[in-house]
């Protein structure tokens, strides 16, 4: 039987699959199937949904071989269904130690498997591969990718399959780690290769010439120290043509330039895309998008490998919108730069330099470094596109981004801190975050979200449909003019492709992150969502994600033309008054309460401790739970998710924490009391 392999190369033979990540190797996330068009999407109705065992996010895009349907959940919990009717078919929990969600920048979330010639393939939060049988679900063999268990590493991508090797990144550049990618034999988990991104310890010498050539543009010693970051923890795509494989690498650690690298060098492979043989693993070619990457302007984000006509002729090419706000054309043999556009708002530089392919940067709106002087800079650490990832029509030759509005405070400190285990390391201050209802209705005014319909030939938007929220749902784009989006405040739409008019829309619970898919199976098309608001922007930044006001319910969603299938209630988060028991502390306690909580509690918990609730949030603490406050932070329930601080924090210093959160509850019961008499004075 031919492998899976030869299939995704053929992709467009067998439109009812979705056989690889991105739907083809190119991963253009474009499905030729019409049977749903323009015309008749008013009539979709549930097919059937599937519940996840965990209401945490869900970040995966499914794969479809042969009407079974593959998806992840929270943790790397693997689901096999079967596609037409959704009844479960096996499960896989890889039973990661909940408790390690302290060592992940962004949440337990998983984008989903590969599956080829019979294997389904996982990326386990703690940095397994693990190859499971597609038929029943047991473990075929596991293998550790992590080449040091005391730093921060996790695995949060899909991997990726290319002439019988199985690839796989990972992140932690938020704490300090060096990025790689490993190859691994599809059939049984031996190590082929493994490229690093970034130069490691001189001393121990380096690997290869690329990482001589590289370590050319680092400076000082800070930086192998840190790990020097470029992780992989998302986006790779395939040319089955040039036989290149893409890989899309991370920011740097630290984020800080100066404390990384002296403010000086290119920093490579720091946000960059490079293009590597997959059978050797050996360097072919480069681009960086921001040099010296001080903003976390990760160049992970969707790759996409697909032929567009520049200046007339057919020419195949690399694009991606990363999180720096630019979008960009390569050519995909020789990684030349073709061109680049704004998509977003961008202030940190003036434009791409036609000539050399580098930003113009803009030193003073955007060097904090130089001076050690904070500054306000869009896009923020979130970026003006994220990892949910985009899609290219091949019919309006147009790309359908999720763009969103960010921007960042980027408040440097003057010298670094030590790596510590579950402790991010950014080389700045915790970013400060709006405390009062009010400062967060205006700072919600900036924070919006579109989506982009863009002409990556002419670099120019086509039209764009506005969101109140950010961190919306990747796209699928369809033969039948579709787009398909889901949004952050629960709701799964269709536009018409070509002119984005909206022409379906259907609420859920959740927030919707993930890539929709479509597929077919006995000649009839479903469309897929995956339902479940979490990452790295629901948790850090509840200020603003709350106002989404969706709820935690993660499902699978499958629509059909003319599905009867009950829909789940809908439901939404009720903002109530908490009632938290009293302050006792000064407010130089809480002061020094406020630091500790966003260091070592924001990050999940939400910054100032503001929360969605995905993860809880703490103002709303049962009595039980504050009496219990110092045995969960030691890790009584790390069973659940909540890591144990033991070795991190003092008795007393929980104690100062506990106390803030008791603070920040008061300030947001009487906020909401004072918002609901002045609501009723306007009745
Ligand atoms: O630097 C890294 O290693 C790393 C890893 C990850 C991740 O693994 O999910 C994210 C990020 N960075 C990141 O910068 C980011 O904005 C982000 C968002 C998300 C998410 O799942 O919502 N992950 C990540
Ligand atoms: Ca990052």
């Amino acid at each position: 039987a031919p492998g899976t392999g030869v299939r995704i190369a053929a992709a467009d033979k067998e439109p009812g699959n979705w056989l690889a990540h991105g739907r083809n190797y190119g991963e253009e996330r474009y499905s030729p199937l019409d049977q749903v068009n323009d015309d008749n999407v008013d009539k979709l109705g549930l097919a059937w949904n599937f519940k996840y065992p965990l209401d945490r996010v869900v970040e995966a895009t499914p794969i479809v071989v042969d009407g079974v349907l593959y998806t992840t959940g929270a943790y790397s919990m693997v689901f096999a269904l079967d596609a037409k009717t959704g009844e479960p078919l096996w499960e896989y929990d890889p039973k990661v130690w909940r408790g390690y969600q302290g060592r992940g920048c962004c949440d337990a979330a998983n984008r989903g498997v590969a599956v080829w010639n019979g294997k389904v393939y996982l990326g386990v939060y703690d940095g397994r591969l693990e190859a499971l049988d597609a038929s029943t679900g047991e473990l075929q063999w596991s293998v550790n990718t992590l080449i040091d268990a005391e730093r921060n590493y996790t695995i949060s991508g899909a991997p990726r399959v290319v002439n019988g090797k199985v690839i796989i990144g990972n992140g932690g550049a938020e704490f300090g780690v060096r990025g790689y990618i490993t190859a691994y034999d599809a059939e049984t988990g031996k190590q082929a290769w493994r490229f690093f991104t970034v130069p490691g310890d001189p001393a121990k010498g380096d690997e290869t010439e690329t990482i001589t050539m590289i370590r050319k543009t680092w400076h000082g010693d800070q930086y192998w120290k840190q790990g020097g970051g470029g992780t992989v923890w998302d986006h790779m795509a395939y040319d089955p043509e040039l036989n290149l494989l893409y890989i899309g690498v991370g920011n740097g650690s630290f984020w800080n330039y100066g404390l990384r690298s002296e403010g000086k060098g290119d920093n490579l492979f720091v946000s960059s895309i490079v293009a590597i043989n997959p059978d050797t693993g050996d360097y072919v070619w480069h681009y960086q998008t921001t040099p010296g990457d001080a903003w976390d302007y990760t160049a992970t984000q969707h790759i996409i490998v697909a032929t567009l006509p520049i200046d007339g002729k057919p020419r195949r090419v690399v694009m991606q919108a990363p999180k720096n706000g630019f979008f960009y054309v390569l050519d995909a043999a020789s990684g030349k730069f073709i061109s680049a556009g704004k998509f977003g708002e961008v202030t940190w530089a003036k434009g791409i330099d036609p000539e050399t392919g580098r930003p113009i940067v803009d030193r003073e709106v955007a060097d904090y470094w130089t001076n050690n002087e904070p500054k306000t800079v869009f896009p923020g650490s979130q970026g003006a596109h994220n990892w949910p990832p985009m899609s290219f029509n091949r019919d309006t030759g147009l790309v359908y981004i999720p763009q969103q509005v960010t921007m960042e405070y980027y408040a440097p400190l003057e010298s670094p801190d030590a790596v510590q285990t579950g402790v991010p390391n950014l080389g700045l201050e915790i970013p400060v975050v709006p405390e009062t209802l009010d400062a967060i209705d205006e700072l919600a005014q900036v924070y919006r979200g579109n989506l982009v319909a863009w002409d990556p030939v002419r670099q120019e938007v086509r039209w764009k449909q506005p969101y109140e929220h950010i961190h919306n749902s990747g796209t699928l784009s369809t033969a039948g003019n579709l787009v398909f989006q889901g949004t952050a405040d629960g709701r799964v739409m269709a536009y018409a492709a070509d002119d984005g008019e909206r022409l379906w829309q259907q609420p859920v619970s959740s927030g919707v992150v993930a890539g929709p898919i479509t597929y077919a199976v006995d000649d009839e098309q479903y469309v897929a969502f995956n339902v479940g608001w979490g990452g790295a922007f629901p948790i850090t930044f509840g200020m603003l994600a709350y106002r989404a006001g969706v709820v935690p319910d993660s499902r699978l969603y499958v629509f059909k033309l003319g599905g009867k299938a009950p829909l789940p209630p809908v439901q939404r988060r009720e903002i109530q008054p908490p009632s938290p028991p009293p302050v006792t502390a000064d407010a130089e306690t809480l002061a020094e309460g406020a630091d500790l909580y966003n260091r070592h509690c924001g990050v999940c918990h939400g910054l100032s401790a503001l929360s969605s609730n995905i993860i809880p949030d703490l103002r709303y603490l049962a009595p039980e739970k504050h009496a219990e406050f110092l045995p969960i932070v030691y890790g009584i329930r790390s069973h659940k998710g909540m890591p144990p601080f033991g070795n991190i924090l003092e008795q007393d210093k929980v104690e100062v924490i506990h106390q803030y959160i008791i603070k920040r509850s008061h300030d947001w019961r009487e906020e909401l009391q004072e918002r609901s008499v002045k609501a009723e004075g306007n009745n």
